[in-house]
């Protein structure tokens, strides 16, 4: 899976297993468009002996029944998806649409329509948290921007294949009709009968791939033992998790105001345009400007910004798209607009994009599934009441005529609301900006980094670098490997800065004695892990940081996972409360990779008893203490295969090396800056 080695959107497709899911998420896209097309049409047909006012009130009804389980019950069945076997539930959920939608022709009444249509989107929201948590076990860390592109393109690019299919299905339908008298009297039974198959389709898809996670969110103690939280407690931890990780509260705050502004222009759009003096042609053509740049944003954005951080790019490109919403409101001019409206898409697509791979990147994996579900429900309830209160507000503030001097200004509700919603996506981005800001380097900086690939200043390259950090229990062989690996790439050409926690700066140095001496002073549990916290806040701002800035690979004798295995396992103190203090310390900085070197307890300090000085405090510690540090690590590498490579420390030291290049090689996201020393060997990690 690590092999992928370009950066187009075909590599992210060679990779077999993810291709089938997306293969999956096309079809049944594909059907879900197909189905509403179906839904409606059907909806108008069963309707057409009644008046006009009921026709539009049936499939008024259908479009609110298809939204009313992701607005009511989207969280609940998050909660349950990250509890449930992922490929069972999608398998499960394409059988059980196949069936609804099979059956909808079959039965032939309004309300079993309904009751149909209800049902099927019910079971879509299983199926969308259990793909949408799969993609990130399947893909790799560096390839999840292009998986949500081509996961975006799996969900809207077939809409209009799905209404060319439609229309296909009604001609035939009408041809067929001439022979078949059951498709005389309805003209959109074959088009739901097609739809329904696509399921299978889907379904036969997910069964035969294997690789899907058949975990949920299962909770593990700290000897082991699988827990299942309540579903309540599960939705619970899922809003709670919201509200208190910075990053996921930057994303929703984002996301929601995104969606708010996007809802206020789907409601005003249409008067907007009237206001202009356009017709249904500007009509059209605003809406086509604004599809093509969120294309163009989604495709384009990420690669040109390679470079840039994330979590910078998300708020930033929701701050930019409301600055041109609000010019774009005060342009009198439909041309103008009609190129705002296309700036507007690629900043929103830019925005959608990074914000949906931020989620598969930063939310762990056993509450992917639930906040993903919390945020799309939040995200529908929020266009739904702002599509509404867009045209609502405008017609409240009328029209009017600004006077000044000699010139005149028309000043209209809709370009009132649309300055409104672009000063409020403006608000709402900078804020999603200061909750998830993760770097030090000026903006102007980064975006000159990331755009021409180097600084006017210092003439270096982009600013990313790439952070390892070698972690497991005492002798496990860290020491061993960092050096290896560290000349390893030095030969090989790039800049590698050796370090370690604790103690990895003079602060450090300091901190590492009280710590680790047994002759000073036992700290308390809480002090100890503030003084680790202390030792790594120095670490990464004085030496990682500004190595990765530099561009360098950063190589970590042990970093935060140390923490939470060995004063949240070790000490007992709480895994959350050891998490949120590195993240403190960090400012979020995550390494690309964490390399543990696991070996049972009795053997690493077996070796480290070889030594000839004394075991230090922590080494010192009882045979249990170190079997639940050594649970912890295990237990976070397994949550997150992606981030962590695990390999087993009893192996010899050249083999350990060999796998860790293995995997290193191809992650590597840039080349080295020089010419290797000497050739690379023909097998990737030749033996040190
Ligand atoms: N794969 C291996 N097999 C056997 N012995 C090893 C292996 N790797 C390292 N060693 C030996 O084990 C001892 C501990 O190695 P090293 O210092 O690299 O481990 P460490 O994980 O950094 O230890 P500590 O946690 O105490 O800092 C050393 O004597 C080293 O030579
Ligand atoms: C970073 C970190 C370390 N520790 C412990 C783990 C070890 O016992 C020592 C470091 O010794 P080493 O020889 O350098 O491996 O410190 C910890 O308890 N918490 C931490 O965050």
């Amino acid at each position: 899976m690590n092999a992928v080695g370009t950066s187009d959107l075909r590599g992210v497709l060679r990779i077999p297993s993810f291709r089938k899911l997306w293969t999956a998420l096309a079809v049944s896209s594909f059907g879900d468009w197909l189905g509403f097309l179906g839904q409606t049409a059907l909806a108008a047909s069963l309707a057409s002996g009644h008046t006009y006012l009921a026709q539009n009130f049936s499939v008024g009804t259908v479009v609110f029944v298809r939204l009313l389980p992701a607005v009511t019950l989207a969280p609940l069945a998050g909660a349950l998806a990250d509890r449930l076997d992922r490929r069972l539930t999608m398998v499960i959920a394409d059988i059980g649409r196949f069936a609804l939608y099979a059956s909808i022709p079959i039965v032939h009444t309004l309300w079993w329509l309904f009751v149909a249509t209800f049902l099927i989107e019910t079971l879509s929201l299983f199926w969308i948290p259990a793909k949408e948590a799969t993609v990130p076990n399947l893909v790799p860390r560096e390839r999840m921007g292009d998986a949500g592109s081509l996961n975006l393109l799996g969900a809207y690019g077939t809409a209009p294949i799905a209404a060319a299919v439609f229309a296909l299905l009604s001609l035939l339908t009408g041809v067929l009709a001439r022979w078949i008298p059951l498709f005389t009297t309805n003209r959109v039974d074959l088009a739901l009968y097609f739809d329904a198959v696509t399921f299978l389709v889907s379904a036969a898809t997910i069964f035969s791939l294997r690789e899907i996670s058949t975990h949920g969110g299962r909770r593990r103690t700290a000897d082991g033992v699988v827990t299942h939280p309540s579903v309540f407690r599960s939705i619970v931890d899922g809003w709670r998790f919201m509200g208190q990780t910075p990053v996921v509260r930057g994303l929703a705050v984002g996301m929601l105001g995104a969606f708010g502004a996007a809802g206020v222009v789907i409601g005003v759009a249409t008067i907007y345009v009237r206001d202009l003096g356009g017709g249904g042609a500007g009509y059209g053509m605003l809406f086509g400007a604004v599809f093509l740049g969120l294309a163009i944003g989604m495709f384009t954005g990420p690669r040109v910004l390679r470079g840039f951080s994330r979590r910078r790019l998300f708020g930033l490109s929701i701050a930019a798209a409301g600055v041109i919403l609000a010019a774009t409101a005060l342009v009198h001019n439909l041309v103008l607009v009609v190129f705002g409206a296309l700036l507007l898409g690629c900043c929103a697509g830019i925005a959608w994009v990074t914000g949906y791979t931020l989620l598969g990147l930063e939310v762990e994996d056993a509450t992917r599934g639930r906040t993903w579900a919390t945020l799309q429900s939040l995200m529908q309830v929020d266009i739904l009441l702002m599509v509404a209160a867009g045209p609502f507000l405008s017609g409240g503030i009328g029209t009017h005529v600004l006077r000044i001097g000699d010139v005149t200004f028309p000043v209209n509700g809709s370009a009132m609301t649309l300055l409104f919603a672009g000063i409020g996506a403006l608000v709402v981005g900078l804020v999603a900006y200061r909750q998830m800001d993760d770097r030090d380097v000026p903006l102007w900086r980064d975006f000159i980094d990331a755009v021409f690939g180097w600084h006017p200043l210092t003439g270096r390259g982009v600013a990313t670098g790439f952070f390892v950090a070698f972690e497991g229990g005492e002798g496990a062989g860290k020491s061993t490997q960092v050096e290896l690996l560290a000349r390893y790439l030095a030969d090989r050409g790039y800049e590698v800065v050796v370090s370690r926690e604790p103690g990895g700066t003079p602060l450090g140095h300091r901190l590492r004695e009280i710590l680790l001496d047994p002759r000073e002073p036992a700290p308390s549990p809480r002090a100890e892990a503030l003084l680790y916290a202390a030792d790594r806040a120095e670490h990464v701002a004085k030496v990682i940081r500004p190595a990765l800035a530099r561009g360098a690979i950063v190589i970590s004798d042990r970093y935060v996972d140390s923490s939470l295995a060995y004063q949240g396992g070790g000490r007992d103190l709480s895994p959350r409360d050891v998490e949120q203090l590195s993240r403190f310390a960090t400012s979020g900085l995550r390494p690309d990779l964490t390399v543990l070197l696991d070996v049972p307890p009795d053997e690493g300090l077996a070796r480290t008893g070889r030594r000839d000085r004394a075991p230090d405090r922590l080494q010192a510690e009882d045979a249990a203490f170190h079997e639940r540090v050594r649970n912890v690590f295990r237990q976070r590498a397994e949550a997150d295969p992606e981030r962590y490579l695990v390999i087993d420390a009893r192996l010899s030291a050249a083999d350990i090396h060999r796998l860790v290049v293995q995997r290193i090689l191809p992650v590597l996201p840039f080349p080295p800056k020089r010419a290797p020393r000497d050739p690379l060997p023909s097998t990737a990690g030749g033996t040190p």
